[in-house]
């Protein structure tokens, strides 16, 4: 990572919400990549604020969140946590295709490691979001405690979240989603993703998939494992076959994980839009709250 910017800065809910630019991403090829974190105005160096990355899905930018679900920031401002909210892909890669279709390539990076050429040199959203964005965080100076992590997301960006989650144990204390796409080898968006970045295909994005990673939970890790998800009833992604959030559940209940590890929750007339996030963002930070404190 070379040339750490920051381009803004907001008041909101008594915090503050700063853009940052990274000129030279190393994990996106050398590609600039812009975040938003929002920092409470409890945090002090002597008090450093435990952090909650924030995964948005198909078609955002970090921006989405910022501005369609503020209430992220009301709940976090009073939990004293700071939220942090990547881009959704690297951008500007030049390659044929990436900005072709809403849910591939720019836009669409998946949080994976693309193994496949030419999407190989530049869609590394996985090492970003693990590895990278932390870094950026500490260059940055802010007021913040890396090492207290949780992670949520949208969509996409809740397959991010439960499956970079379940990917490594001990990184981050616990994930909640909104609308994840649980299971994507099953479902058309996940197809296309894996088939278009990996090499080994959808067989290789098995590795990525979240229903599949719950089921392969040693025993004696089960409670470890903390998740919340919420799904509204009216989604329309949902009836199309692309979340599986059932499916999900069936899999936590039949490896015995407690409906207190594992909640899941059908939000009865609510679609997939922000209106929904908007509405749950505050219970999931108070959730989060309860881990990464202390
Ligand atoms: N543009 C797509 C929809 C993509 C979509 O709904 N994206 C969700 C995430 S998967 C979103 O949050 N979009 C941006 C927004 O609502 O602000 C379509 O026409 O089907």
């Amino acid at each position: 990572m070379s040339g750490l910017e920051r381009k803004n800065s907001n008041k909101v809910f008594d915090g503050i919400l700063y853009k940052y630019t990274i000129k030279s991403s190393s994990a996106l090829g050398g590609l600039p990549a812009s975040f938003n974190v929002f920092v409470p105005i409890t945090a002090s160096t002597s008090k450093p604020a435990p952090v909650l990355i924030y995964l948005s899905g198909l078609t955002c930018t970090e921006d989405n969140a910022t501005q369609k679900a503020p209430t992220l920031f009301e709940a976090a401002s009073k939990e004293g946590i700071a939220i942090v909210l990547p881009d959704t892909s690297p951008r500007g890669a030049k390659i044929e295709g990436e900005d072709e279709s809403y849910d591939f390539g720019s836009g669409a990076g998946f949080y994976l490691k693309a193994t496949k050429e030419p999407w190989s040199k530049h869609y590394n959203m996985e090492e970003y979001v693990l590895k990278e964005l932390p870094q950026a965080l500490k260059v940055a100076g802010l007021p913040l405690d890396v090492s207290r992590r949780s992670i949520t997301g949208h969509s996409m960006g809740g397959h991010g979240a439960l499956s970079l989650y379940l990917r490594n144990p001990g990184v981050f204390r616990s994930s909640s989603a909104f609308s994840p796409i649980c299971n994507p080898t099953q479902c058309n968006w996940g197809k296309k993703a894996f088939e278009g970045y990996l090499q080994g295909g959808v067989k290789e994005g098995e590795a990525y998939d979240s229903m599949l990673l719950l089921a392969q939970v040693p025993i004696d890790k089960r409670k470890d494992v903390n998740i919340l998800i919420d799904s509204g009833l009216a989604d329309n992604f949902a009836k199309e076959g692309q979340l599986r959030v059932e499916e999900f559940a069936k899999v936590a209940m039949s490896n015995g994980f407690d409906a207190d590890r594992i909640s899941i929750r059908l939000q009865d007339g609510y679609d997939h839009s922000y209106y929904f996030i908007a509405t749950f963002a505050a219970e999931h930070v108070h959730w989060h709250a309860k881990f990464l404190k202390g």
